[in-house]
């Protein structure tokens, strides 16, 4: 494996190659030895320069909101509301999911990624097998060949994906996992689709100003993608990139971390202009916040399927991973929310659209929607394509 700073004559395609073909990824590159000190971590994990001087973390004066799920049901909703207007990014409490199963669940990420190398080998593939895929993402090539300066060409983070819809047959992928995490994980997908498809669908529908069920009528949310993360720990952390900066492209995911850190969300201050409730309020400006974890709660991130049927009413947060320790592994868990029918066409829900207003955007189907996304890359930029007014095209940072 190439190794050190790059050169002119890096030939950062066959270091590729080689990286993917010990299929251990970036843990064996650990274990290998081959990164003992900074100076040999290898250039296709390399952030330039330029993006070390992104700004500094402001000293955290925007708190996520954190939602109590047994409020009675017209605060309840209230307070999704604010914070899926606000933010985009919620904590829920009182959620009915064991801390048991959500910790047991975030360990079989780590089991998983920690499995000898002979056995998670057998499951590194660039495109899912049977619904299972693990494997050192690239980071978004569209993105890249538009800054090829800016990014570096893999993330710090191994990544396991599991699909885990309905239509995947019995268990989907999961079934196929080794038996050290496949029963954890389960319980975990069975436990977060319920209060996805129970709970929160209706409770961001109703937060949009709709009935309950209109959410599950527009599009039939569905669990579609368990993401299992393990973010290295890297003897520079500052010059690597634990995942780029991105929405969340569907309806609604739920994430459970560990206590090491580094998901980052951009978010607006926002500045009370008065003092009652109901208040205007002025958006301050952008700055990246930690997220970290708070026990006992999970994480709920709207997406951009999502704000478009709001109709802009909720946000979809950017949000991205740094690479905080020198010493530990993180580990988190994703489960992604998807329209359930392939078929559906998205649009803002015409109930609203106010009166003598036109909706934000045009509507698409998911075909089109995937497509733009191939094209236009994760980092949340597909979605202006549909803007139905080019003077509303929001640029991303
Ligand atoms: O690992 C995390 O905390 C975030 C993961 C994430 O943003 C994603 O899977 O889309
Ligand atoms: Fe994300």
């Amino acid at each position: 494996m190439a190794a050190a700073a790059a050169t002119d004559d890096y030939d950062a395609a066959t270091a590729l190659a080689e990286f993917h073909a010990t299929r251990g990824g970036v843990l064996g590159l650990i274990d290998s030895g081959a990164i003992a000190a900074a100076a040999a971590i290898p250039p296709l994990f390399l952030a330039p320069n330029s993006r070390l001087c992104s700004p500094p973390i402001a000293p955290s004066t925007f708190v996520i909101p954190t939602v109590d799920l047994s409020l009675p049901r017209p605060s309840l909703v209230a307070a999704v509301r604010a914070a899926a207007q606000s933010c985009g990014f919620f904590y829920v409490t009182n959620h009915g999911i064991l801390e048991s199963v959500v910790s047991s669940a975030v360990s079989a990420v780590r089991a998983f990624h920690e499995l000898p190398l002979a056995v998670r080998s057998s499951f590194y593939s660039p495109t899912p097998v049977d619904g299972v895929l693990y494997y050192t993402m690239p980071n978004d090539p569209p993105r890249r060949a538009a800054d090829p300066e800016a990014l570096p060409v893999l993330p710090w983070r191994d990544t396991l994906i599991v699909s885990v819809s309905p239509g995947a047959g019995a268990g989907g992928g999961i079934e196929r996992l080794p038996s050290e995490c496949r029963d954890a994980l389960k319980e975990y997908r069975d436990a977060v689709s319920e209060l996805g498809k129970e709970t929160l669908s209706g409770l961001l529908s109703e937060a949009m100003g709709v009935g309950a069920g209109r959410m599950e009528s527009a599009v039939a949310p569905e669990t579609a993608l368990m993401a299992c993360h393990y973010y290295l720990p890297c003897p520079e952390p500052a010059r690597v990139v634990g995942s780029l900066n991105h929405t969340d492209a569907w309806l609604f995911a739920v994430l459970a971390q560990d206590e090491v850190g580094g998901l980052m969300a951009r978010v607006a201050a926002v500045v009370p202009t008065g003092a009652g409730a109901g208040d205007e309020e002025d958006q301050g400006e952008q700055q990246w916040v930690e997220v970290p974890k708070v026990a006992g709660a999970l994480l709920v991130n709207v997406g951009d399927v999502l704000k478009v049927l709001s109709n802009d009413g909720f946000r979809s947060v950017l949000h991205e991973v740094r690479i905080k320790s020198r010493e530990e592994a993180r580990a988190s868990v994703a489960v992604f929310f998807n329209p359930g029918d392939s078929a559906a066409v998205v649009g803002p829900l015409p109930e609203l659209v106010k009166a003598g207003e036109t909706a934000r955007y045009r509507s698409f189907t998911v075909a089109e929607f995937m497509a733009a996304r191939k094209e236009l890359g994760h980092g949340g930029a597909w979605v202006e394509r549909f803007r139905a007014c080019e003077q509303e095209k929001q640029p991303l940072i």
